[in-house]
């Protein structure tokens, strides 16, 4: 069987350092190097990039049950997450599957609008008095609100909850990363930052968990939905524990996703384009900065992939990134053009990807795409934005696509035109 071409990187680490220096750009190259099916390795771990629709289809959807999510990065995520839908364990998270789905319907949030007003208000009332804004920040805080709210219906300082997440992500990012991590020998060699923010996250979601648990009147919120179809038929089938994993796996995979696709959208839309459809401008962010950039899945048998042999053991690795920059199925890729959204809504099959595919699919993908939505529509009623001029402008790939350090944006209020 052939084996597909690829970089040959140092004997011992292969490309890992190549990789660790310039993530996005280093795939990139491989791809214009070798072609849309590229062998790589990292360290002891052989992995195959593949970079069209075809082969994605048949890795995340028509073979799915020959690749998993027992990868390095699972394991490492599951030290914040522990076993829910994140998760490496299938019987895990095909329970949590289940429980969550329902909670996610779109029907679940058809009335969230004011709920999203009454936190986007008090933003918008704010950038009123201000000329410039750094519109990561803002959006960082924005969105950490709304789930905290749709999540929890709660009044919890948003803040706090931030900056824990942020600790474990870049703490995760950096175990991933890692060639080694001590971490994985005994949970004990976490760093003492990841541990204290661990505790902060559990005392805040335990909490919430235990208080609404005893409550009579309950909010209508997704911690609501998930307690409800726990206790159908009068058996609560999920401990604190559990319920802990799934609320706080939510919190992870939708807050700094939904933000920093959001603050991409206002960089690029503040261009001319702040009159496009609110849900198409979104559609092109997460086509330019699909907010999770890299999927990553385990071999378990071997397989044959575009005529290359795919090792049992070895990664796939799926970058959407790459994908929505394909220039057989995006003209110009690199230009912000909403109005390819205006017509049909793209698939896999015309090389879009931003919500995954198959049974490990998004499950906030209706709820990301409504709040995102929401927010822009309500910015542009009331501002125009403008990009400050002399910035650097770059990704930073970690968990999730970010940018590189602040974006400072001079506010302009429409009414004073
Ligand atoms: C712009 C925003 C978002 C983007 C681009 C995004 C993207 C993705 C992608 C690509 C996957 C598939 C990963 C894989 O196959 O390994 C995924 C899974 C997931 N997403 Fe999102 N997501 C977003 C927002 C959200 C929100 C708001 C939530 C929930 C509050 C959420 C919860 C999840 C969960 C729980 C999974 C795991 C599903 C599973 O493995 O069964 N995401 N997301």
């Amino acid at each position: 069987m052939m084996r597909a071409p690829g970089p040959k990187g140092s004997m011992l680490w292969g490309s890992l350092s190549e990789f660790k220096a310039d993530s996005l750009g280093f795939l990139a190259d491989a791809v214009r190097d070798h072609g849309d099916i590229v062998r790589l390795r990292f360290g002891p771990i052989t992995a195959h990039l593949i970079n069209r629709p075809e082969y994605v289809d048949h890795v995340l959807s028509r073979q799915a049950s020959n690749y998993d999510k027992a990868t390095r990065s699972a394991d490492r995520i599951a030290a914040t997450t522990g076993n829910s839908l994140l998760s490496a364990d299938q019987r895990a998270w095909s329970r949590h599957r289940q429980l969550i789905q329902p909670a996610f319907q779109p029907s679940c949030f058809q009335n969230i609008g004011p709920v999203i007003d009454a936190l986007v208000d008090p933003m918008l009332e704010r950038w009123q008095q201000t000329k410039e804004i750094d519109i990561v920040d803002e959006m960082m805080q924005l969105v950490i609100a709304i789930a905290i709210k749709i999540l929890f219906s709660s009044d919890i300082d948003p803040q706090k909850i931030n900056t824990a997440l942020e600790t474990l992500l870049a703490d995760t990012w950096r175990r991933i990363e890692a060639p080694l991590d001590a971490s994985m020998i005994s949970p004990r060699l976490h760093r003492p930052a990841f541990k204290k923010a661990v505790g902060e996250i559990d005392q805040i979601v335990f909490d919430l968990i235990q208080t609404r648990r005893r409550c009579q009147d309950r909010p209508d919120d997704v911690l609501s939905r998930l307690l409800a179809a726990h206790e159908a038929g009068g058996e609560i089938q999920l401990n604190d524990k559990e319920l802990r994993d799934a609320t706080v796996t939510l919190l992870l995979a939708g807050h700094e996703t939904t933000a920093n696709a959001l603050s991409w959208a206002f960089i690029h839309a503040s261009n001319g384009f702040e009159t496009a459809e609110p849900a198409h401008i979104f559609a092109e962010a997460i086509r330019l900065y699909p907010s999770i950039w890299i999927i990553e899945r385990r071999v378990i048998r071997d397989d044959i992939i575009g005529g290359y042999h795919i090792p049992r053991g070895s990664s796939v690795l799926i970058s959407p990134y790459l994908l929505h920059r394909h220039t057989e199925f995006w003209p110009e890729p690199n230009r912000f053009d909403p109005s390819r959204f205006v017509d049909d809504q793209p698939r896999l099959r015309d090389g879009y990807l931003p919500f995954g595919l198959g049974p490990h699919r998004c499950v906030g993908l209706y709820l990301a795409n409504k709040i995102a939505a929401h927010v822009i529509e309500r910015v542009y009623a009331r501002f125009k934005l403008k990009l400050l001029p002399g910035q650097l402008i770059g990704t930073s790939p970690g968990i999730t696509l970010r940018h590189k350090g602040p974006v400072q944006m001079k506010i302009e209020c429409r009414d004073n035109k």
